[in-house]
């Protein structure tokens, strides 16, 4: 067994799911790789000032570094990329944050982040996409845009089940499928590689229930079930059916004019929320043309990944994209792009994405008060055209700023 590195913070308290917030509660952070090293202390450098001047110093997060990616090659050893006391650090403490990590293309070690989503069973990947007023937009009107994504987070083939092609596992998976289940389309066999795509009933149940709690807890206006069920009729057309028919059944959902659409009336509030589907490359086209049709949106996993930094773009780039993972018991919070390697090390790249993921964070906490000063101050250093050079290159009369500088900027007008 390998030593441990973790330590933990002496004044922190524990999150126990079920229980009240404590006034100091321990966060478990992964730094991540790449820009990682950039952004996540300018992310914690921002969220303490806004939650020590949201509460007086009253409140206080104790972070506490865990390890996983590159970092955790150095300190456990080579192999050791999410090593296990990770894991039981970010189940314990229920609550985190992490910085992105680096998947090598082809070959290589499998995504750490697909893995801890799958091992804490962190099924809704959410992503929120609003527009900051004055932040750089290739749209004519980017106040439209205000969608959140729900992205389903453990199936799909992004699950990465898939055999390399010539391989004789590829080769025992092509031959059951000629053989034993009738296949005839694989049109070049011998040199094929094959993945699977599982998604299921259960699986589709909780995200899209999920999504549409969120919707009635947010008096939003819509659900789109974004598929690609035309072509991927058992998977993507099974998402679609399942999406409907739980709105049906668990929310009251009525047909409109015969279906599939339908509508409820909100609970809460007594709005109608119309449940609707798109295929999702004319629906790629309609959030550009069209964004102010399009609400909270529920997808698979990989159509979600594709989404978000599609609609990132229409409001800024992923530099300025959060995102949440999400379990019944568990949250741990990450920023849509990756490690953007390469800017690694040079204090450039916007802490926008992280910062904004912290900040979904204290609303999950229930430090409003907090969450409200990072959107405020943020959107203050935007409002005097403080920036980082993402946003700078696209902006007229900008002053441009290092990463470590905007989280500054955010601090200096909290
Ligand atoms: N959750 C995670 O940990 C994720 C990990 N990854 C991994 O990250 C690695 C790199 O992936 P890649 O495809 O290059 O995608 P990235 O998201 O890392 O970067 C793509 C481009 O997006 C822009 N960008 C990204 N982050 C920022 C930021 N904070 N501020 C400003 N601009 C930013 C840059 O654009 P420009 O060049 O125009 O300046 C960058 O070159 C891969 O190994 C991938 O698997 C990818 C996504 C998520
Ligand atoms: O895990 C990765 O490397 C990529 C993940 C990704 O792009 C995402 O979740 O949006
Ligand atoms: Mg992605």
């Amino acid at each position: 067994m390998s030593a441990s590195h973790i330590k933990v913070p002496a004044a922190g308290q524990k999150i126990i799911p079920g229980q009240p917030i404590p006034n100091n509660p321990i966060i478990p952070f992964i730094e991540g790789d790449g820009i990682g090293i950039d952004i996540t202390p300018v992310m914690i450098k921002v969220i303490d000032a806004a939650v020590d001047k949201a509460y007086d110093g009253q409140k206080k997060i104790h972070w506490m570094e865990v390890y996983a990616g590159e970092k955790s090659t150095k300190l456990y050893g080579p192999d050791e990329w999410l090593p296990k006391e990770t894991f039981d650090a970010l189940k314990e403490y229920s609550v985190s944050i992490k910085g992105p990590m680096t998947t090598p293309v082809g070959g290589g070690i499998r995504s750490l982040n697909v893995a801890l989503r799958q091992e804490l069973d962190l099924y809704q990947c959410v992503r929120p996409v609003q527009y900051f007023q004055g932040v750089p937009s290739p749209l004519k009107q980017p106040e439209l845009v205000n969608m959140v994504i729900f992205r389903e987070n453990t199936e799909d083939i992004y699950a990465g089940i898939e055999w390399a092609a010539q391989s004789e596992a590829a080769k025992k998976v092509i031959k059951f499928l000629q053989d034993e289940m009738g296949v005839k389309k694989i049109r070049f066999p011998e040199t094929s590689g094959i993945g699977i795509k599982p998604v299921s009933i259960e699986g589709t149940q909780r995200l899209v229930r999920a999504a549409i709690k969120y919707a009635i807890e947010n008096d939003r206006k819509s659900l789109t079930i974004v598929h690609k069920g035309n072509i991927m009729k058992f998977t993507e057309g099974l998402f679609r059916d399942v999406a409907y028919k739980l709105a049906q059944e668990e929310f009251g959902a009525e047909l409109i004019d015969g279906g599939p659409w339908c509508k409820f009336k909100n609970p809460n509030t007594g709005r109608e929320i119309i449940v609707k589907d798109a295929i999702a490359d004319a629906f790629l086209q309609q959030i550009l043309l069209r964004p102010a049709e399009y609400d909270v949106i529920a997808c698979c996993n990989l159509n979600g990944d594709y989404i978000s930094d599609a609609l990132a773009a229409q409001v800024g780039g992923i530099g300025i994209a959060p995102g949440a993972n999400i379990s019944d018991q568990y949250a741990c919070f990450e920023a849509t792009h990756g490690t953007a390697p390469k800017y690694a090390g040079q204090d450039k790249v916007n802490p926008g994405s992280l910062i904004l993921s912290a900040e979904m964070m204290l609303r999950h906490l229930g430090w409003k008060e907090a969450a409200d000063l990072v959107i405020h101050s943020m959107e203050a250093a935007i409002a005097d055209k403080i920036v980082t050079y993402d946003f700078a290159r696209l902006m007229d009369g900008a002053t441009e700023v290092s990463c470590s500088a905007f989280g500054d900027a955010m601090i200096a007008r909290m």
